[in-house]
């Protein structure tokens, strides 16, 4: 990495996850990542959850996809230029509380990203190390993971999935629980931010999402594991909701369990939108990001979701709640 973002501090993450100075404002979040024009992943999802969460999206474009839930066809990279230029852009414009990044692409891209951060100086950074599409395709190049790790180190928050935090601490794929926050400990023990352990990808009952932060005790939020084709770009999501929760000065717990409540509750209400075409078996598709909207606007051709509140903050539904225990 030629470029370092900056120094952290021991504890820097958790007061640059609580630094937020626009409670009373919409919260400015950028996100930089790729595209997916079936709008369930990538830059689509992340400003759809952006907006969801009560903030205000301001998207850079990393690379440009032909994809869809089963195969990417098709990868433009844009220049470390054009991603520099639609930063430069954004900052002589608009105010900045958080910057979110999923998709990079390139090194020279990750590079680009760096140089800027470490000038602009953001409030926020959380990381969600992009690697590889759930259709297989990396989303990445190999010679960039250096970057993409060295990234991850100066961010304040970090939200891989258990196949990216194998990576990254350079183990092998968690099977568990207690392997994914493990892993998670020695990282943030190393480096000194906050990882957010995902369990999306193992074989339980339950998604938790764990706050694993050096010198704190971990917070867990369980979620039971919906049964649906509905699970595009959940990465993304989380971690857009998340940073946007973080942005409005949510505290690290409530602002997880915003993220994972509301995520549960698009999942399951993601079937109803019925996009995907009828495929044997299956294709997943995207969640409804604006279920809770949805719930406010009373539309006669299709069933109601059953969401209790549709304002901000998501109180807890029966989906979340917080707690500690790994599986
Ligand atoms: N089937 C599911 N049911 C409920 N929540 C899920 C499901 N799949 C994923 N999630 C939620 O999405 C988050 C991200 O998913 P995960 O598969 O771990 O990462 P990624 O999408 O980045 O590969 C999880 O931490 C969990 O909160
Ligand atoms: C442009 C782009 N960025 C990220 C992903 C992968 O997103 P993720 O949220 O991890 O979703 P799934 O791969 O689990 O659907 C992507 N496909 N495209």
């Amino acid at each position: 990495m030629h470029t370092s973002v900056r120094p952290l501090s021991p504890g820097a993450s958790t007061s640059g996850a609580q630094r937020a100075s626009h409670r009373n404002t919409v919260p400015c979040v950028v996100t930089i990542a790729g595209t997916d024009p079936t709008g369930g992943a990538g830059s689509a999802a992340d400003i759809k959850s952006i907006h969801a969460a009560g903030g205000y999206a301001l998207p850079v474009t990393t690379a440009v996809l032909a994809q869809n839930s089963s195969r990417v066809t098709h990868i433009e990279h844009m220049s470390a230029a054009v991603v520099r230029a639609q930063l430069d852009a954004i900052a002589e414009h608009a105010r900045i509380d958080a910057v979110k990044i999923g998709m990079l692409g390139t090194a020279e891209n990750v590079q680009a990203v760096a140089e800027w951060l470490s000038e602009a100086r953001p409030q926020l950074i959380v990381v969600d190390p992009v690697m590889i599409s759930s259709s297989g395709t990396a989303l990445i190049a190999p010679e960039a993971f250096p970057e993409v790790a060295a990234l991850c180190a100066a961010a304040d928050v970090i939200t891989p999935n258990a196949l990216e935090l194998a990576e990254l601490t350079d183990s092998s794929h968690a099977e568990t629980h207690i392997d994914v926050c493990n892993q998670a400990r020695a990282w943030t023990e190393r480096h000194g931010n906050v990882v957010i352990a995902k369990t999306g990808h193992l074989d339980s009952e339950q998604t938790t999402n764990y706050w694993i932060e050096s010198g704190a005790e971990p917070i867990a939020i369980h979620t039971q594991r919906v049964e649906s084709s509905a699970t595009q770009g959940t990465g993304c999501t989380l971690a857009s909701a998340l940073t946007t929760r973080l942005a409005a000065g949510d505290a690290p717990a409530r602002a997880l369990a915003w993220a994972s409540d509301w995520l549960h509750h698009a999942i399951s209400h993601g079937e109803r939108l019925d996009v995907t075409l009828g495929q044997d078996p299956p294709v997943s598709g995207p969640m409804d990001h604006f279920h809770h909207v949805r719930a406010a606007m009373p539309q006669p051709h299709m069933p109601q979701p059953q969401v209790p509140q549709p304002h901000l903050p998501l109180q807890l539904g029966s989906g979340a709640r917080k707690g500690g225990g790994s599986r």
